[in-house]
């Protein structure tokens, strides 16, 4: 079974995903996490805003070396959604991202474009979403422990900005699926939102 995961920054889809997938004991991937560390690569080359870096750090980019720590950062994440609109480095990460779901068994994957792009056929697609407020809420206190210093409102701001430029961009833009369950998490805990999530596929796996 492919399950679909998409929604703005920090709904919490990531989240969900881990969980759906340890209980099918799929494997899962943060597609993000992609788009991140190109975003790290060209930042630290000084050409962020340069396709053609951005396109040839996607083309080589070492997804088994992929740190999560290091790219859940606000700077990176701002960078991602930068070299995310590029056309070329979308193209670049279809494969990897088309191989990963292709697994005997099936995968989780998360995302903005999978149930859209990615996985069109995914059997299960939700779209992930709450205010933008709760989310920064969630984000900051995330970001405040993991040592960032940075204020609510740079957060909220940063979600607000991210949101627009990943719904507004040409290139696989941030949008629900025609097919995906929209679920919006932004009055429930995280238990609650996994327990409407796990109701979701189920549903979608019995075909109802
Ligand atoms: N329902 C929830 N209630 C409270 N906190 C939540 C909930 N869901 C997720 N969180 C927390 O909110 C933060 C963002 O969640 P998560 O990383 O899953 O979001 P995301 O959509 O994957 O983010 P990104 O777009 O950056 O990949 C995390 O700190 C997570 O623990
Ligand atoms: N399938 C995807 C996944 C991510 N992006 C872009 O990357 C940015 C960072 O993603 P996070 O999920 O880690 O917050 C995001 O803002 C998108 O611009 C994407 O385009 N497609």
């Amino acid at each position: 079974m492919v399950i679909a995961i998409d929604g703005p920054a920090a709904s919490g889809k990531g989240t969900l995903a881990r969980r759906l997938a340890a209980y099918y004991g799929l494997p899962h991937l943060d597609t993000g996490l992609l788009y991140r560390a190109v975003g790290a690569i060209v930042l630290a080359q000084g050409r962020l805003q340069d396709e053609a870096a951005a396109v040839e750090a996607a083309r080589t980019l070492d997804v088994a070396a992929l740190d999560p720590d290091t790219l859940r950062t606000a700077e990176l994440g701002e960078a991602a959604s930068v070299v995310a609109a590029r056309g070329g480095v979308r193209a670049a990460l279809l494969d990897l991202q088309h191989r990963f779901a292709a697994q005997p068994g099936g995968a989780v994957l998360d995302g903005r474009d999978i149930g859209t792009v990615i996985c069109p056929k995914a059997q299960a697609k939700l779209f992930v979403t709450a205010t933008p407020e709760v989310r920064a809420e969630r984000r900051h206190r995330e970001l405040i422990g993991r040592g960032e210093d940075i204020a609510y409102a740079a957060v909220l701001a940063d979600i607000r900005k991210r949101d627009e430029r990943d719904s507004a961009r040409a290139a696989a833009p941030l949008v629900q699926a025609d097919d995906a369950v929209l679920l919006d998490t932004s009055a429930l805990d995280i238990a609650q939102a996994f327990e409407a999530a796990l109701a979701i596929v189920e549903a979608r796996r019995r075909g109802s």
